[in-house]
């Protein structure tokens, strides 16, 4: 692992200042139409509440001052008559009262239909993401930084979208609060409203410039946050507690932790003192155009050039103008991190997905059974191949068992077989039919197999099994047949809740069990799929004990007449009973034959059985 130090800082793409300005609304746009498409009914309330929300201020303001004027008329008029229009003066005060009422309305208006929208879309953006998920591949999965993308999509997923769609529209509705307050203001002076846009300009500009270079120190230490969410899941996570704790990894783990926080803390701080000191100091600039302004609005009525009224209205656009703008900044601060989710959740979603392009659900000669012809392998990123010139042929009713040291390629092997990858060179056939003309579903109903690195779900034990064939998911009948033949029968009819038992520790009642007990589960499950009629075991047995293995064997020579059975083990007791092996080494297959001919060519299987019986002495 490289100190967070180490990542070299990618060359950042030439941008104009015009676009670097424009870049926190790079993503509203599509935050907008994701948020349409979520829900269009709640979409216009919310435009409509914002559009009322932001006018209706400048209206306060502007009834404000008629009621002020109405009220120095009413005022004269009662010293020179001794007579009150109360109606006159009154219903500018109720008037007023209506338009506050109706602000306040819009603007629960909009908290509900945010936090409505908030639900719709986090789901929404949930079920995106795991929709594409299920369309890539392995290969997809295995990409450090795609896999980032993924992880990061789905964290933030409920909040990021919607934040950004209510900070466009705040910024909308204090935009339409401040073009409200610059009719009013215009009246008063032209030059005025002028210069108050000249002063509030450069702070504005350099909130959003500092955004943008927000924007790209966040996308840049991209690693290193991902290294801590890392090391916050080792140690804090039960599976891996328990090793954590016996080495007594803690401080060295929580030391690299820090350490990375340092890092990034240290440019964290760098840019929030830069920002906020030109911040402060661009900012005074317009506090000192607002406050010339003001004092020009209080000379003029000095001097009787405007109404006690109008001053009271100019007073209101001020401070509401400079509430407004406050706000619009703050908005703009908080929009480079949505944005920053909104780059990265659609450069997920618009991953070029593989073509799947079989169609076949036959093969052209059926009955021929499993051909490797020359096939070779690379994994991506790797510079040697993982197998090469692998040809062989398995029938039906056959069984091939696959030897080799760790690493030699096996599992690879299966991977290609199973078309999790394809392979780079050669091809392989079922049934007389290259394996990519083959639609995906028809072939993977064909296969049941177990990994070593098997999957536990936390669900029931029932559906442990059920998995292994999605049509009976839930039936508990195939639940049972399957459970005899994986030997786990016996304790699961132990266990408190028999089939409807809850596995693992994540939910509340859940049990745990063995390795052993868990690998019968995994062995249970492959044979839930009746249709398959390839059966690849990868270690299947390792974690069973001895009877267990045994009787594991016994019944697939029982059961796998007309099936084809791919088996991989280091325990040659096991491996001879098949009727084929293949010795593989660095890729490569490095002798074949049945038991009885590798032994009597006595090479290196010969060597390796004779070291294991040996042991068993
Ligand atoms: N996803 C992967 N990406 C890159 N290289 C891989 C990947 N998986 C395996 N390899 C490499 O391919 C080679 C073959 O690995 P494979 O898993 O097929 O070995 P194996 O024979 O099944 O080993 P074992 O007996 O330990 O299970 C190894 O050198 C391994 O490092």
């Amino acid at each position: 692992m490289s100190s967070p130090h180490a990542h070299p800082r990618p060359a950042e793409p030439p941008e104009s200042r015009l676009a670097s300005f424009l870049g926190v609304f790079r993503y509203s746009h599509r935050a907008l139409a994701l948020v349409w498409q979520t829900s269009r009914l709640l979409t216009l309330g919310l435009a409509l509440c914002t559009l009322v929300a932001g006018i209706l201020p400048a209206v306060a303001a502007w009834i404000g001052q008629l009621i002020v004027d109405a009220v120095v008329a009413a005022m004269e008029h009662h010293e020179a008559t001794g007579q009150v229009d109360w109606w006159g003066v009154l219903r500018y005060v109720l008037a007023e009262a209506g338009v506050i009422t109706a602000i306040a309305l819009a603007q629960r208006g909009l908290s509900a239909q945010q936090s409505l929208l908030r639900a719709l879309l986090g789901q929404k953006v949930n079920v995106m993401i795991l929709e594409k998920a299920g369309t890539l591949s392995l290969e997809q999965f295995e990409d450090s930084e795609f896999y980032d993308k993924l992880t990061r999509a789905r964290r933030e997923a409920s909040i990021r979208p919607l934040g950004l769609v209510n900070k466009t529209f705040g910024l909308a509705q204090n935009a339409i609060s401040l073009a409200s307050f610059g009719v009013l203001l215009v009246q008063f002076s032209p030059w005025a409203l002028l210069v108050l846009m000249i002063g509030a300009l450069p702070v504005f500009i350099s909130e959003a410039k500092f955004s943008g270079d927000a924007f790209r120190l966040f996308r840049w230490r991209s690693p290193q946050t991902r290294m801590q969410m890392y090391l916050e899941t080792v140690l804090a996570r039960e599976d891996s507690i328990k090793e954590v704790k016996l080495f007594g990894l803690e401080p060295l783990l929580l030391e690299r932790y820090r350490s990375i926080f340092d890092t990034l803390y240290a440019e964290d701080r760098r840019l929030t003192l830069k920002r906020e000191t030109w911040g402060f100091l661009l900012g005074l600039l317009g506090t000192l155009a607002f406050y010339g302004a003001y004092a020009w609005v209080v000379a003029e009525t000095v001097t009787g050039r405007l109404t006690l009224g109008e001053m009271t209205m100019y007073l209101m656009v001020f401070k509401q103008g400079q509430g407004a703008l406050s706000a619009s900044l703050t908005a703009i601060g908080g929009m480079y991190e949505d944005n920053l989710y909104l780059s990265n959740l659609y450069e997920y979603l618009e991953q070029p997905v593989p073509a799947e392009q079989g169609t076949l659900t036959k093969g052209a000669s059926p009955g021929d059974g499993i051909r490797f012809e020359g096939v070779g392998f690379t994994y991506p990123g790797a510079e040697s191949p993982a197998l090469s010139g692998i040809s062989l042929h398995l029938e039906p009713g056959g069984s091939l068992a696959l030897v080799g040291a760790n690493g030699s390629g096996k599992t690879t092997l299966i991977k290609l077989l199973t078309r999790l990858y394809e392979p780079t060179k050669g091809r392989i056939l079922l049934d007389g039919s290259d394996l990519r003309d083959w639609e995906v579903l028809a072939l993977r109903r064909r296969i049941g197999v177990i990994f070593q690195d098997f999957v536990r779900y936390q669900m029931k034990v029932g559906e442990n099994l059920g998995a292994g064939d999605v049509a009976a998911f839930e039936d508990e009948a195939r639940w049972r047949e399957a459970a005899r033949r994986g030997l786990a029968e016996d304790f699961i009819a132990d266990m408190p809740g028999g089939y409807h038992t809850q596995l693992g520790r994540w939910f509340k009642g859940g049990q745990e069990l063995s390795g052993g007990q868990w690998q019968k589960i995994a062995l249970s499950r492959a044979y839930m799929r009746e249709g398959a009629d390839i059966l690849v075991l990868d270690e299947p047995t390792a974690a069973m004990d001895a009877a267990a293995e045994a009787a594991v064997y016994a019944d697939f020579r029982e059961h796998s007449l007309d099936r084809m059975t791919i088996l991989i083990s280091h325990r040659f007791s096991t491996v001879r009973a098949a009727d084929w092996i293949l010795v593989i080494d660095g890729g490569e297959i490095l002798e074949q034959g049945h038991h009885e001919s590798l032994m009597a060519a006595n090479g290196r299987y010969a060597r390796l059985f004779r070291l294991q019986a040996k042991g068993y002495e």
